[in-house]
């Protein structure tokens, strides 16, 4: 399990996040639903260490952060990291050489899923398909966790639905996954537990079945009356 406690994090002088406190548990895909700026690409950010963060805990299997997590909890940002000049084959092997965890016959499996070809330069390569490659390079590896920041930004309806595949199929189901999408409507029957951020808080955590069966509401209907209050 990740585990966020009382996270506060300021950005010159004004507090991004806090006290925010939620889990991410493995087997399931938790929502993290906030507004433009409410701090969603923060916590990714900070649950792997990219930015510090001023008071509170976070924990990975209930020890904190260190770099022994990189091997555990892979992070699919939402734009390339990779060297422009490389072709997909290289950084394919730039990563296999970075990650113990790096399972080389998933990344050829996932190239041939999302109909990458190997050879292409990075540099060149659409927002969609960079999109698709960023996932490639974040399912890869044999991680527990999995961090997706807006996998959807900018995707064809067509590309939408392959990488929503992604989501029911054994590629993720063993996995925790930490997912933004401002898309929520279109994905929201993959999401298992959504966390919506208020205030640099969770103004609210549920689990999406029993918020439809017990009271009949969909994500986006509790999204209107938590922002509405
Ligand atoms: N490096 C930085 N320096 C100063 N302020 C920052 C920095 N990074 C983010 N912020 C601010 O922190 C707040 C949260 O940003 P963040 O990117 O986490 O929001 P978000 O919820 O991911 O937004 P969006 O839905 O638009 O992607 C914003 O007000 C942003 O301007």
């Amino acid at each position: 399990m990740i585990e966020l406690k009382g996270v506060r994090k300021r950005y010159r002088g004004r507090n991004v996040l806090n006290g925010l406190s939620f889990t991410v548990e493995k087997g399931s895909i938790t929502c993290l639903i906030g507004m433009n700026g409410a701090g969603k690409s923060t916590v990714m950010k900070a649950i792997m260490g990219l930015v510090p963060i001023k008071e509170g805990q976070i924990l990975i299997d209930g020890k904190p952060r260190g770099r022994w997590m990189y091997e555990k909890v892979s992070f699919v940002p939402d734009h390339l990291t990779m060297p422009l000049a490389m072709k997909m084959s290289e950084g394919l092997t730039f990563m296999a050489d970075f990650y113990a965890s790096w399972n080389a016959e998933r990344a050829a499996e996932l190239m041939r899923f999302f109909q990458l070809d190997p050879g292409e330069k990075i540099g060149n390569l659409s927002k969609g398909t960079a999109a698709k490659f960023n996932l490639v390079l974040g399912l890869a590896p044999n991680s527990d966790y999995v961090l997706m920041d807006e996998p959807f930004s900018g995707i064809d309806l067509f590309s939408r639905e392959t990488i929503a595949d992604v989501f029911s199929s054994e590629l993720i189901e063993e996995r925790g996954v930490l997912l933004t999408t401002h898309e929520i409507g279109e994905v929201e029957h993959l999401i298992d537990k959504a966390v919506i951020m208020q205030d640099g808080k969770a103004g609210m955590e549920f689990d999406c079945e029993t918020m439809r069966s017990e009271e009949g509401k969909s994500i986006v209907d509790v999204m209107r009356e938590v922002y509405s209050r």
